[in-house]
């Protein structure tokens, strides 16, 4: 059995609102609301759902930039969420974040040596010699000129300092990287480029990643285990086989339907059948969620396959599973 570096169980982030004249809490934002996942050494786990399902928060609560309302996380045996845990695990170093837009997370004011060289700094005690080389080493790894060092992120292409982000990410290390959303405001062309690359530096350090997109056609080649999130909730969760070949969920089913076909002749059949998904999901919602709009509890359908189901539903689905098999 391959062996977990992170459990993530019935983690939640509410955030409170405040209104009226004491802005006293009236309700809670339920960002992300009991979700559990295992994400496997070396692997990498796709999170996925729609804007606003969640997903960032998640990675935001794993890497600890976004305080924990309930739930736990599990690292190398220990509850993370107590920051002096933290602390002893080393766990700052080991677990580290590639954000979506690269011009925003990296400091317009600080050269790419520093940039890169800051979570060496807070974790190593290196000579400035030892550090340069470090840091030309990683811009190395990914691919980008020596002289980088010297020059500011806007001298840059968004494609380019996406490396930048990833050599930073990986500059410590880390067991695992929580990438958000790394390739989206990147053309097609270079977003293969960047995921070539991420798959390349997971091998040779052997990192997890986990790996948060909007696309089910983005991870479908990175990764071996998926969960699909929506309004806070995992929806969906199992194999690249069962999501991609079994999918259950109506709300998974809409995701694939929005993964575009390239090949022409298909294209009319494929536009009719996104129309017919979203017809069914617009149509049947009461089928998918309870009667509050909420999201079911997961049920097993197939040794590695889980979906948000009322228990009755869950059994049906599961002798159909048997049946395609
Ligand atoms: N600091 C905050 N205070 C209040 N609500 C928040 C806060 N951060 C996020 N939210 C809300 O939590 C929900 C989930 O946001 P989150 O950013 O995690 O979604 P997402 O799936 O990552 O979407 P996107 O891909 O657009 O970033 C949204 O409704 C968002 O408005």
């Amino acid at each position: 059995m391959a062996n977990e570096i992170i459990q993530i169980k019935d983690l939640k982030v509410h955030y409170p609102i405040r209104s009226g004249f004491w802005n006293r809490i009236t309700d809670y934002v339920r960002a992300v609301d009991g979700i559990s996942i295992s994400i496997n050494e070396g692997e990498t786990y796709g999170l996925i759902g729609e804007s606003g399902s969640g997903k960032s928060t998640t990675g935001k609560a794993i890497v600890g930039v976004e305080p924990v309302t309930s739930g736990q996380i599990i690292y190398k045996g220990v509850d993370v969420t107590k920051s002096r845990n933290r602390k002893r695990l080393n766990y700052n170093k080991d677990v580290q974040m590639i954000f979506q837009d690269s011009m925003s997370s990296l400091n317009p004011r600080k050269r790419i040596e520093d940039i890169i060289a800051e979570p060496i700094r807070n974790f190593e005690n290196l000579t400035t010699d030892q550090e340069r080389d470090r840091v030309q080493e990683l811009l190395d790894i990914v691919g980008m000129p020596s002289d980088a060092i010297y020059k500011y992120p806007h001298e840059f292409s968004g494609g380019q300092r996406q490396r930048i982000g990833v050599a930073r990410a990986v500059a410590t290390h880390p067991k695992l990287i929580v990438a958000d959303e790394p390739t989206s405001a990147l053309d097609l062309s270079v977003q293969a480029q960047v995921l070539n690359f991420m798959k390349h530096i997971q091998q040779q350090y052997d990192i997890a990643y986990l790996f948060i997109s909007h696309d089910l056609g983005v991870v479908k080649h990175m990764s071996e285990n998926l969960a699909i999130m929506h309004r806070g909730r995992l929806v969906e969760l199992g194999s690249r086989e069962a999501i991609y070949k079994h999918p259950i969920h109506i709300y998974t089913k809409r995701l694939l339907s929005a993964i575009p076909v390239v090949d022409v002749e298909h294209r009319a059949e494929h536009k009719k059948h996104r129309q017919q998904v979203e017809k069914e999901f617009q149509e049947n919602q009461s089928k998918w969620y309870d009667q509050d709009g909420r999201v079911f509890p997961l049920q097993k359908v197939a040794p590695n396959h889980w979906v948000a189901l009322p228990k009755e539903r869950a059994q049906k689905e599961e002798e159909k599973v048997e049946e395609s098999d």
